[in-house]
Order: C-alpha cells, then structure tokens, then sequence
C-alpha cells in the first residue's frame, strides 16, 4: 500500500468512525439540537382496560423521562407528579437527625466476627456535606394531577414537600386520608421496622435454613425427573428452575404463594394474570375481532396523522422490518426498495452498507460489545426504513403493507397469533397480550411463555404521539429494538443469551403502527406484585426480595458487559414468570456506553429514568456521569422499594427533597441511617452483610458508590439462595 493509499484508507476510516459515533449520538443519546429538550418530558397515566390485570385504583406508574436536561433552558417540566398518599397509619421511618439517633442502640457495633466480616466489605464512609449538589436550582417543581399546586405555574404547595415518605405503594382506598403533616410531623416520627417477616416456623430450621455458608443440592438433584416442572414453564431458561413437589422437604416458611424449604432452597408463586389463567381453561382462542389491536382508542390524539379507515390493512397483517434469516431482504424490504427505486434503477440509497466495504469498518477492539457490525447495519436499515414510513405517514400515504404483501412470508396472525387482552401501557402505546395455538412445527424450547395449547407473545404497539414527536419517535423504537434484540439473541463468541433480558423478537409495521414482538412474561410486573402487597398490608418476603435482587443485578451485569446501561430500572420494568424467573424489559431509554469499536466508556449528561429511582448525580447540571452507576442506584431503590414497601424519597436532590436531605445529613453525621440500622432480615447473619451492600450502594458520591459486580461479589449476594444457579457464582 502506497503511503497516499494509506492516507486514503485512514481518511476512509475516519470519516466512518465520525459518521458511526454520530450515528450512535443520534440514535441513543437524542441531543438537543434533534429536538430533544425539557419541553419533550412527557407522562402518560396508566390507562386500564377491561381485560388488564390492573385495576383502576391502582396507583399511576412512573414515567421514564428521556429529555436531556439543558443547563441554559429554562426548567420547565411537563411532566406531571402525582402527590403520593400515606395513610396517617403508615410507617414514617425517618426521624429528626441529631435526635436519639446519635445515641441509638443500633449505633453501637457489635463485635462478632460476622459483622467485622461485614465491616471489611465496606468501601468506605459516606460523603461529607460538603458534597456539592449544584445546579438543582434548575429543576422546577412539577405540576399535580391530583395534588394541591399553588395556581398554574406548577410549583408546588410547600406541603408537598412534607411527603416525607414517598409511598410506591400508595392505599388507595377512598377512606384514606392523605398525610398533611408539618415538616416537624414527619421527621419526628418514628417507626419501627415490623416485626412480622418473620412467620410462625419453626426457628431452628429457619436458621439451619438461611444460615450461610448453606450448601445447596447438588445440582444434579435439580434434575427434571426428581423436581415437578409446571406444563407452562418448560421454557428453555426455566429449566433450571428448582421445583420441589418431588423431594421430600419440609416447608419452614410460608408466605403468599413463596415458600422456603428446609434446606434453604426456596419458590416463588407468582400470580399469574387473569387473561392467561382465562384462556388456559378454555380450549381454544377467544373469537377473534378483527382489527382489534390497531383501532385507535378515544383519546389518543395523533393529531390527525394516523386515520384509521376501516378497509386499511391491520396490525395482523403486518410485516417484519427484519431481513429473512437468510439475509434476504422481507417482503416489506422488498416492497420498499420497489418503491424507492427510481427509473434507472437506483436503489434506496440508506440500504444496508455492502459487505465488500467491512474492511474499511473501524477495527472491533471490543468483541462483547452489543453493538457491533451487525447491528450497526440493522440500525442503519431500520431507521432508514422507519424514517421513510414517517414521511410516507405524514403526507398521509399510506404504505399499506398488508396490500402488497408476497406469499411466502409468514403473516403477523400466523407467527404471533391474535390479541387476547391488554397488559400494559406505555409512553407510545399499549402493550397487548397476542396467543396462537401450537402446532406440530412447534418444537420445544420456546423462548416464550406457552402451555400445553397455546404460545403467548408482548405486542408492543407503537404510534407517534404528535407531528414533532417523530425524530424522538424513531430513535426511541430503533434503540429500544435494536438493543433488547442484540441482548436477547446474544450468539457472539457462544455466549447465550441471559436468562433475565426479555427476549424482543421482531419489529412490523403495519398500515397504522410499528408493533414490537417480545417474549411474554405473565405474571406481570413488580410494580403490581407490590401493589398487591401493601393491600394486604403485606410486602415481600426478604429471601423471595433478597432471590430476585440477585437476579435483577445478574441481568443488569450482562447489560453492562455488552456495553449497554439501561437507565430506567423500575418495578414497572421489571416483570416476571409464576416461578420467579425475573426479566428485564424496555430499553427504550438504555445507553451505549461502549460499542465494539471502542475501549472507553462512555459518560452522559442529563435526567433519563423515572424520579424515584435516580441517581443524584443525575439532578446536577451538566454534570457527566457513569450510566452503570446510575442502574446501580436504581437497583437500590429497587430493593428497598421491595422490603420496605415505600420509597424512601421521591427524588434524591437534597433542594427537592427533605427525606433525601436527611439522608445524607444523618449517614454524614453518624455514618449510619437508621433505615437501614432497623432493617431486618430472616437470616441474622446476612442482615450487617445486606445492610453495608445498601451504604455501599446509596452513596451520592457516584465516585464512592460500589460496582453492580462488586456487588454481586458481596456476601450478601454470594449467599443468597437464588433459584436461578449462575455460572459465575
Ligand atoms: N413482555 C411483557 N410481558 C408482560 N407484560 C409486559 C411486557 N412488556 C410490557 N409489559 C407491561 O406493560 C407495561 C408497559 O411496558 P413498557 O414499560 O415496555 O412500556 P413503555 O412504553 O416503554 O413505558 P415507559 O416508556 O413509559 O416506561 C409494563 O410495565 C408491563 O406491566
């Protein structure tokens, strides 16, 4: 190669790497000059539908912000907050800092081994209060749906800020009374953790049980013939599941549905959802209306842009945007290139970059990144393809798949099957519940939930919510498909995909809509298992809490071994099978912070999640941060939201929020939080190692603040009986 070739390669080289880095700013990280700013924070209540398992009491979810905060721009937030609601009854487990805490019992440490052990673990002390939270000021208070604000401007009465307690689980019963106490009110009060975790067993085996190092049976006792595998969990991941039915255990502890064994392995009962239980009583598909999924619902207003006329073709007749396994285009592709192909015969020129150009892609140094070559050219032809439907949408011409569609490609009725229900809604659409009866080509492992007669798949439906929505739009489904696809269909290097990353299999486009197929976990939400908690005044079983944190931070380290943060982890995203099985969903707002062409991690700037669960480093003001870190913050608030059935702030900015405030002033103060001094746990052994895994997780100096593989490298975590057994552990 001559030096001048040289050059030219480089030249080549360079250009591409700007172009794909771009390429990647635009698609994950929307700036603000792609119309990304403040103003675009949107929230949509939950909307239930007759066949959903929530019920209309059921308090709103979270909504996932996605702006990038602009330092310069004037705060203001559309998004809404719902006042969350205590009961007068409720716990109030903060109190006065400088009170008795300084004098506590709790404060002074025993001297066990087990809790030097849990001492060494600690990474260090808190933060001092010097700790600089700057740039809050930019945050304005949020307008109430249902709250008292004082006037239009959407600034908040000074009572709300009294909400010490933000209760995730909110009683919604007409007869409670929300909490108006003073600041004073909410501070001094006290509450004692209950007592009641632990049931009436029998102690003694409960701690032979939860005591750690516990051994658990050997592996091969988990074999399908000795433990009792239900007809609707023979699904590839659920193999390893232990189920106990066969093996002669005796049950110690008992609790909704979850059930601890003597020897210290455990299982879940998860409610599964009435449409599922509904149909697997009957014999076959409900009576199928056509049309029904796509038939926009009053109230959704698309501003005119996506009419709905009864002869256009509907979202069972769509088409997959994907290329055919065999790396031909689909039918759709087809369709489109004829269409974009001009009278000398041009091709479309956004089509999948040639293969003969991959030597002038930029040099993989990272092979386990997510996004690699492949993915690079299914973004490429994705939003490509996507782009041209908007346009084609906006002048109101219709593409019409279902019209043009070939032979040979399977119909969306014939892969998925038909609607049976509504199970969710999001920021773009709701989530339906689509089945389909097995049939003889049906072999077993499916990557989705079935029984004995049908095979379920998460319909996604996908709509802009206006004209100017549209870039957002399309860089929220191209990232969210491409990175829950390239997750969940990990091949690279032989790995296998995790057992806790919901599978997203497809990605059509209808006359109407972009439809996204994913595995379908019935059993809901962690949002709705702990809704139904607190109305029996229950919360989680600190074991069942302790199996499925383990599971949470197993699912959240694949992610970031891949390259990917997911940025909004939240109960409502995290969903899961009757046995426990838990998965993450929605990668709408996850981040690349790696891509395989890369070594560094990439840090990000702004608010992207759902308040309760962000991190503070995420409030400052152009502040860059580690996503990673950001998800393991998340995962804390999580697990607290599971033992303790609250939240503990509803947004950790010490300007917003007086409970985050006394956070950080009682763990500056005494080194300690009376939280989680008070938090108890069955097993007396794994409680000090859980509590330093929370100061260690709950450090507002993101610097200080431990790893999602450290973490699992805990004691904690390391001795908790999961009832997923994990190679690495
Ligand atoms: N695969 C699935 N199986 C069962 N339920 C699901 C599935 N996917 C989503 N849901 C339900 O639908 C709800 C909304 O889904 P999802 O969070 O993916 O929507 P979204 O548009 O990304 O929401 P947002 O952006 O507002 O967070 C979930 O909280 C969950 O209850």
């Amino acid at each position: 190669m001559t030096a001048q070739d040289g050059r030219e390669h480089q030249g080549l080289a360079d250009r591409r790497a700007r172009s794909f880095s771009e390429s990647f700013k635009c698609l994950f990280k929307p700036s603000r000059s792609r119309g990304a700013s403040p103003s675009n924070v949107t929230r949509l209540p939950y909307r239930s539908s007759s066949s959903s398992p929530k019920r209309n009491s059921e308090p709103p979810r979270r909504s996932t912000i996605s702006a990038q905060l602009d330092p310069k721009a004037p705060s203001v937030w559309q998004h809404t907050y719902t006042l969350r609601r205590c009961s007068p009854g409720m716990p109030k487990l903060f109190k006065h800092a400088g009170s008795e805490a300084s004098n506590s019992p709790t404060r002074r440490r025993s001297r066990s081994n087990k809790k030097e052990e849990a001492k060494n673990e600690s990474p260090g002390s808190f933060g001092s209060t010097s700790n600089d939270f700057r740039g809050t000021q930019g945050l304005r208070s949020r307008s109430s749906s249902n709250s008292s604000c004082d006037g239009s401007n959407g600034t908040t009465t000074s009572s709300e800020s009294h909400w010490a307690m933000d209760s995730l689980l909110d009683h919604s019963d007409n007869d409670v009374i929300p909490y108006r106490g003073s600041n004073k009110d909410v501070l001094n009060a006290r509450d004692k953790v209950p007592d009641d975790f632990i049931d009436s067993y029998e102690e003694d085996a409960l701690h032979r049980a939860t005591s750690y190092p516990i051994s658990l049976p050997p592996k091969q006792l988990y074999h399908e013939g000795l433990y009792t595998i239900r007809s609707h969990t023979d699904g590839k991941s659920l193999k390893s599941l232990p189920r106990f039915a066969g093996a002669d255990l005796t049950c110690i502890i008992e609790q909704d549905g979850f059930k601890v064994y003597e020897d210290g392995s455990h299982e879940h009962n998860v409610k599964v959802m009435e449409i599922v239980t509904k149909l697997e009583k009957s014999e076959s598909l409900p009576v199928h209306r056509q049309g029904s999924l796509s038939k926009p619902k009053l109230g959704i207003a698309l501003s005119g842009l996506f009419k709905h006329h009864k002869d256009e073709c509907d979202i069972e007749n769509a088409l997959s945007l994907l290329p055919n396994e065999n790396g031909s285009e689909t039918n759709h592709k087809k369709q489109a290139t004829d269409q974009s192909c001009d009278k000398n015969g041009k091709g479309d020129s956004n089509s999948i970059p040639p293969t003969q150009n991959k030597k002038d892609y930029l040099k993989i140094v990272n092979p386990d990144a997510s996004l690699g070559d492949d993915e690079l050219k299914l973004i490429n032809s994705l939003s490509s393809k996507i782009h041209t439907s908007l346009q084609h949408y906006l002048h109101e011409k219709n593409l019409k798949p279902a019209a043009c569609a070939r032979e040979e490609a399977p119909t969306f009725q014939e892969s998925y099957g038909h609607p049976v229900g509504t199970v969710g809604a999001g920021a773009y659409g709701e989530v339906k519940v689509c089945a389909r009866s097995r049939t003889d080509s049906d072999i077993p492992p499916f990557q989705t939930y079935h029984d004995d007669k049908f095979i379920y798949y998460a319909v996604k439906e996908l709509k802009p919510k206006t004209n100017n929505d549209l870039e957002r739009f399309c860089t929220k489904i191209t990232s969210e498909f491409i990175i829950g696809h390239s997750l969940s269909h990990y091949h690279k290097n032989g790995q296998k995909p995790a057992p806790n990353i919901l599978s997203v299999f497809d990605i059509l486009e209808s006359s109407s809509s972009f439809i996204e197929v994913m595995e379908f976990c019935p059993a809901g939400d962690l949002y709705g298992m702990l809704v139904d908690k607190s109305k029996s005044k229950g919360r989680l079983h600190p074991l069942e809490a302790d199996c499925f944190m383990k599971q949470l931070l197993h699912g959240v380290k694949f992610m970031h071994d891949h390259g990917i943060a997911h940025c909004d982890l939240k109960p409502e995203n995290i969903l899961f099978y009757p046995h426990g099985l838990l998965k993450i969903c929605d990668f709408g707002t996850s981040s690349v912070f790696q891509t395989a062409w890369e070594r560094r991690v990439h840090t990000q700037k702004g608010i992207i999640g759902s308040e309760p669960y962000m991190a503070p480093e995420e409030f400052v003001n152009g502040e860059y941060y580690d996503p990673r870190l950001i998800d393991c913050w998340s995962c804390g608030v999580v697990y607290v939201s599971m033992v303790l059935g609250h939240h503990l702030w509803k947004v950790a900015s010490r300007e917003k929020d007086i409970s985050f405030d006394t956070f950080c002033k009682e763990t500056t103060r005494t080194k300690e939080f009376k939280v989680f001094e008070e938090l108890k746990h069955v097993n007396s052994e794994l409680a000090p190692t859980r509590k330093i895994a929370l100061y260690c997780i709950f450090q507002w100096e993101p610097k200080k603040r431990i790893s999602i593989d450290k973490l699992l490298g805990m004691q904690w975590m390391k001795h908790t009986n999961c009832c997923l057994i994990y190679e690495s552990s």
